[in-house]
């Protein structure tokens, strides 16, 4: 993914600042930084589903947005986006018909995110955490090459981030590998990841491993990291 000169207004505002980003293939890159941000308006415009007012934004060589994109990112929204009157596997079934994933795909996603036994769930009655699997589930339907995050691990217990994070490192290093872009406004997540964007205001304050980070400001963690590059930037 490669972002150049992106700028976005919404509601009169600029929310995007002309930002360059870069997000190599095969990485788990966490995109950081305060709420109100901007980290979700970048998402929606790597995705192809927002109005931008200048600049660039290619995926997997193409632009944001192009039809032969559609099958081939996954993107999980921060609001359930699956129909809570109908069952997992009936939700599954749906988009992977729209999708047109093959016929056993279904299975293949709840497993790979840990649902099995609730497939004929109604979805209205799963747990918070469960409801975000769904979700996931769903985007990895017909094998996406790229996944889009929006704070995926919200609300959910210690334990099961950290299975989300696992199933996130097997998707990027298996032998096909997904490029994943993960949003978070907890700083802790940071070390989750092999690489960094840091965000604050509309604008990318950083962009590097997190090693490379603490090494060049000198801080204990990257909550450390981000105030010492908010304070140099300032
Ligand atoms: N539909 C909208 N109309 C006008 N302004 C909006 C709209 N959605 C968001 N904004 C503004 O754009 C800015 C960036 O919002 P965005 O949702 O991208 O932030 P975020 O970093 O994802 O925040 P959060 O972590 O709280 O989800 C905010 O100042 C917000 O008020």
């Amino acid at each position: 993914m490669d972002v150049r000169g992106l700028r976005v207004v919404r509601g009169g505002q600029t929310v995007l600042h002309a930002i360059d980003a870069q997000v190599p293939t095969g990485s788990v890159t966490g995109l950081l930084g305060p709420s109100g941000c901007g980290k979700t308006t970048l998402l929606r415009s790597i995705v192809g589903v927002q109005r931008v007012a200048g600049g660039e934004v290619q995926v997997l060589g193409m632009p944001a947005g192009s039809a032969a994109l559609r099958d081939r990112i996954g993107y999980v929204t921060q609001a359930p986006s699956v129909y809570t009157d109908l069952s997992v596997m009936e939700n599954l079934r749906y988009f992977a018909a729209v999708l047109g994933a093959p016929r056993e795909d279904p299975e293949r996603v709840v497993a790979a995110v840990g649902l099995e036994g609730k497939e004929g769930a109604q979805v209205e009655r799963l747990s918070g955490g469960q409801r975000a699997r769904v979700s996931l589930a769903a985007a990895l339907l017909g094998t996406p090459k790229v996944l889009v995050l929006d704070e995926p691990t919200v609300g959910l217990d210690p334990v099961l981030r950290a299975e989300l994070w696992g199933l996130f490192h097997r998707l990027a290093g298996g032998d096909d590998p997904v490029t994943l872009l993960i949003s978070s406004h907890v700083m802790d997540e940071a070390s989750r990841c092999t690489r960094l964007l840091l965000m604050r205001e509309g604008r990318i304050l950083a962009s590097d491993t997190p090693e490379a980070l603490l090494a060049q400001t000198g801080a204990d963690d990257i909550e450390g990291a981000f105030l010492s590059l908010v304070g140099a930037a300032s």
